[in-house]
């Protein structure tokens, strides 16, 4: 079985991927593993939603979804972000499919608490072996949204879905790529975080924002069998590594 890694790419990292995250992939793909991409578009879809006139609400990273703001997110996810994405890939040499929870119900999910975020849920299960048999010869590219059961689509962060996707795919890594080279405290990044330090850093309003679902996530694929976590803007530079329960 062939080891697998999943990165997740923020909306903002996703604009300006450097030279060394496509020298990277290739390197890991020629070493034979499989890659999956999961991708944001969180500031984009903020833009598009702004320009429609929609107000823009975030609850600790979380974005707070009507049936406008979900029209929005899909059309900005799966005509965009995901699309530039697939362009960046391929052009570096490398095979590559784009994919979304509608693809022989690829991501199926639950509304996470529909009274507070609206249309937003999470991923609660996958259909492994079909991503499993497109991720043999191609990278995939996935978004982050799910399906119900009643086929009702929801806007999933993508932090929490990769984390997700992760687990139940058995992956070895999660990367999280994204605008800041790691958990930052004073202005430097912290090499390895615990989830007793992180809660610390919560507490002091150092953790906030759009980092709090991503050492959520990071903490979930860690407690539930992915080896490694990673938070950074280099897939060169581990930046911030997640540690289980032992002080550092
Ligand atoms: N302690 C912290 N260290 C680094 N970034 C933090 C921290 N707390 C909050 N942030 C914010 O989290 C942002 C990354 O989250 P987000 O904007 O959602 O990125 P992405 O689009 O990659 O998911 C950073 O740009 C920063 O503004
Ligand atoms: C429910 C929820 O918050 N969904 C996210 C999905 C995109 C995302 O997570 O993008 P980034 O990784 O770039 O932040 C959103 O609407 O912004």
């Amino acid at each position: 079985m062939k080891e697998t890694i999943v990165i997740k790419i923020g909306g903002n990292a996703s604009d300006q991927l450097p030279e060394t995250f496509f020298t990277q992939l290739k390197d890991w793909w020629k070493q034979g593993k499989q890659i999956l991409i999961i991708h944001g578009g969180g500031p984009q879809i903020s833009q598009w939603s702004e320009k429609m006139h929609l107000s823009v609400k975030k609850i600790d990273g979380i974005r707070v979804t009507n049936s406008d703001t979900l029209d929005i997110t899909k059309a900005v996810l799966l005509g965009m972000v995901q699309p530039k994405l697939c362009q960046f890939v391929n052009n570096a040499g490398l095979p590559v499919i784009g994919m979304n929870a509608s693809d022989n119900h690829l991501l199926q999910g639950k509304y996470l608490n529909q009274e507070e975020y609206g249309e937003v849920g999470q991923v609660t299960n996958i259909n492994k072996t079909w991503l499993n048999e497109q991720l043999q010869d191609q990278i995939g590219i996935l978004a982050p949204l799910a399906q119900t059961a009643d086929g009702h689509w929801l806007n999933v962060n993508a932090d929490m879905a990769a984390a997700t996707i992760a687990i139940q795919l058995g992956a070895e890594s999660l990367v999280l790529l994204t605008d800041v080279p790691g958990v930052l405290n004073s202005g430097k990044v912290v090499p390895q975080l615990t989830e007793t330090d992180a809660n610390k850093l919560y507490q002091k309003d150092i953790i906030k924002s759009g980092m709090m679902p991503k050492i959520q996530a990071s903490f979930k694929a860690l407690k539930n069998g992915v080896n490694q976590t990673f938070i950074t803007n280099d897939l060169g530079r581990p930046g911030t590594q997640f540690q289980y329960n032992t002080t550092v």
